[in-house]
């Protein structure tokens, strides 16, 4: 089986600024996998790429084993694609729309299906410029799946939705790679990240700088007590520590409102790999 995306050493250039450089990644079927990184690190240009609307400078993209730009015809159809700000004509009704683009599917999903899960109905009437970000995100989402992709392309997601609705994005994305769909996403929200992929690449001005699941990426050999320690204590060694702390504190008259024991996050990492926070919206 090959891989679902494989991305080798692409270089991607803006004029004299160099946008992607050198990036290397593979994508395994069936998974879903986050692509992470401050602004402007390169994850759009890359998954442009991949979608074939940008042809590699440098290096190679193969997805579903095809090539994006060669094989554009044949691969399209088999793949959907939620690009960020999304885009539709302004004045189109939600429901229009994605009728629309149905129509242009051999084998489209059932409308009800997707207008009921991702809450359509109450845009159905409502002008794409009247709909709310989350709204558009949603009918975005939908466009992206309407045709039974067997890999979906989808750049922040859950940017600009509500909670309930950043939920039930989760749960269809879920569904999908249960029903062996390969998700790609990129996200600001690490805890979306944490929550969804089976495997995360962190990329930063255009680089591949980590890779791995949630799990390899948090753990490692330091625990958190506000303090980064080269190990993972026994129960004796923490009591130990707590003690040693509180006898500290006393001596010293400070008063201790809580110490925290525990794995780093992927926020963590990704603050310690790129020295920098990722930009809520
Ligand atoms: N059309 C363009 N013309 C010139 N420079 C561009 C263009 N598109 C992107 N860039 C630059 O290329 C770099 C990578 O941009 P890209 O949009 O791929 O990053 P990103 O990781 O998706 O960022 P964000 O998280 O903000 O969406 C940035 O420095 C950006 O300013």
């Amino acid at each position: 089986m090959p891989a679902a995306v494989e991305v080798r050493d692409l270089r991607m250039s803006y004029g004299s600024k160099t946008a992607v450089d050198g990036l290397s990644l593979t994508v395994e079927q069936g998974t879903i996998t986050a692509v992470l990184g401050p602004n402007g690190a390169g994850k759009t240009t890359t998954l442009e790429t991949c979608e074939g609307y940008r042809r590699p400078h440098a290096g190679s993209v193969r997805v579903l084993g095809l090539d994006p730009v060669r094989d554009h015809k044949a691969l399209m159809p088999r793949i959907g694609v939620m690009l960020q700000g999304q885009g539709a004509w302004s004045g189109v009704k939600a429901l229009e729309m994605l009728r629309h683009v149905s129509r242009l599917h051999a084998n489209p999903l059932p409308l009800d299906y997707l207008v009921d899960r991702l809450a359509l109905e109450e845009c159905g009437r409502t002008p794409y410029r009247r709909l709310s970000g989350g709204q558009q995100q949603r009918l975005g989402l939908a466009l992206a799946l309407v045709g039974r992709p067997e890999l979906v392309f989808v750049d922040e997601p859950t940017a600009g939705m509500d909670p309930a609705a950043r939920r039930t994005t989760w749960e269809l994305l879920r569904e999908l790679r249960t029903s062996g769909v390969t998700v790609v996403l990129t996200t600001h929200y690490l805890e979306e990240a944490e929550q969804l992929a089976d495997q995360v690449h962190i990329i930063d001005r255009g680089r591949l700088i980590a890779s791995g699941t949630p799990d390899e990426l948090t753990r490692g050999s330091s625990a958190t007590v506000r303090l980064v320690i080269d190990r993972d204590l026994t129960p004796a060694q923490e009591a130990a520590l707590r003690g040693a702390v509180d006898t500290w504190a006393t001596d010293n008259g400070i008063g201790i409102q809580s110490v925290t024991f525990g794995q780093r996050s992927l926020e963590d990492v990704f603050l310690e790999l790129t020295g920098r926070g990722i930009q809520h919206d």
